[in-house]
């Protein structure tokens, strides 16, 4: 079981890449040329302040977790996220619970987190054994283009799984508050899974037995300003394979973009929301009704970004496919069902790109019709 485990965070590992915050502390008028992303296409990208209509949705989690169960408000709140969850595959979420003194200690050490000196992270870099630490990831060639973005990668659930050499390495306050925020997004999470149950009908007893000891890892994005801003990624499109990604947006830069109707729309940060989108985990267990979107990050020339995303993964020594309760509803499975730790050996293997971890999950008969 322990083995079974420890394959699972095994399974994949990145290439060694340099630092882009030190490169981007160079005199340089032109990036380097594995960071131009030359068919980059140039999409339409809607910013958020264009127009009202097209934004990610804002979920009160207050309205739901405190409303009575059964009554029209409630019913009207669960009605926007299963809308959101099926139309967008994000939303941002406002009085989740979580306190603002913890974001906000928590910003405020990941911010100094980045500003350690380069023989610091070094010591925290990732290694030829391990994708956990700085750099970056799914870099599987030396030819691949970069994203413009250190990150620093870390597992934090199950305790029993957490690297306690790299956890003891962190600055002290760091870790407190990382353990802090940790728990606090599992609870969320976990709030959120039941949710979009009741809004899907799927057994209660079903996402409890799928997420309960879920796993959780968390990343750490610092896009430092760029140069070339319109050459550069800060990171590639690509949809998310967990249950649930809750990300933080530590700053007021805009970056996020989310694909809706062939356009990329810009997730604004709002003060003290999160933003909490589906994987590709989460769409089959749906069986396709909730979709898992494609989202990359942008650049900018003046201004440094920084984000928390946290993937919360199912457990994994289960086996990953829509829920039994849904496929009795919809007389059909619309994915394939196999043990996570086979299906995120294949996610780990791949360049990010796009949806492609799904593409393999959906049974033929289905492909059609679950896009
Ligand atoms: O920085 C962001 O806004 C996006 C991060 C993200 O998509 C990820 O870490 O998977
Ligand atoms: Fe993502």
């Amino acid at each position: 079981m322990e083995n079974q485990k420890n394959a699972a965070i095994n399974c994949g590992r990145s290439l060694i890449v340099p630092s882009v915050q030190e490169l981007a502390k160079q005199p340089l008028t032109k990036i380097p040329p594995r960071y131009v992303h030359q068919h980059h296409q140039k999409p339409l990208l809607i910013s958020s302040d264009d127009t009202s209509t097209l934004s990610v949705p804002v979920i009160d989690l207050h309205t739901l977790f405190a409303t009575a169960y059964g009554s029209s408000t409630y019913y009207s709140e669960l009605n926007k996220l299963h809308i959101a969850s099926k139309e967008w595959g994000f939303f941002q979420v406002i009085n989740h619970g979580i306190s603002e003194s913890l974001l906000e200690d928590f910003k405020r050490e990941v911010l100094s987190f980045f500003k350690l000196p380069i023989e610091e992270k070094q010591k925290l870099w990732q290694n030829e054994e391990s994708q956990e630490g700085f750099g970056q990831l799914f870099v599987v060639s030396d030819e691949q283009k970069l994203d413009w973005c250190d990150l620093f990668y870390i597992f934090t659930l199950p305790h029993s799984l957490r690297k306690s050499q790299l956890f003891q390495k962190l600055p002290p306050i760091l870790r407190e508050k990382l353990e802090a925020y940790s728990m606090e997004i599992k609870i969320l999470a976990m709030a959120i899974l039941g949710e979009m149950g009741k809004a899907l009908g799927i057994d209660n007893e079903e996402i409890t037995e799928l997420f309960e000891d879920g796993y959780q890892s968390v990343r750490m994005n610092h896009y430092p300003p760029c140069q070339e801003p319109e050459l550069a990624m800060g990171l590639y499109p690509h949809s998310d394979a967990g249950g649930l990604t809750i990300l933080y947006q530590l700053n007021e830069t805009e970056g996020l973009q989310v694909r809706k109707n062939g356009n990329w729309v810009s997730v604004k940060p709002l003060p003290n929301a999160l933003v909490v989108n589906i994987g590709d985990t989460m769409e089959i267990v749906s069986n396709g009704v909730y979709k898992s979107i494609e989202h990359r990050a942008s650049v900018q020339s003046n201004m440094e970004r920084l984000s928390v995303a946290t993937f919360y993964v199912p457990n994994m020594a289960k086996e990953v496919g829509p829920a039994p309760s849904l496929v009795a509803q919809h007389n059909v499975a619309n994915y394939r069902r196999v043990p996570l730790v086979e299906y995120y050996k294949g996610f780990f293997a791949r360049k990010l790109e796009g949806k492609s971890n799904l593409e393999f999950m959906k049974l033929e008969e289905s492909k059609e019709k679950v896009v």
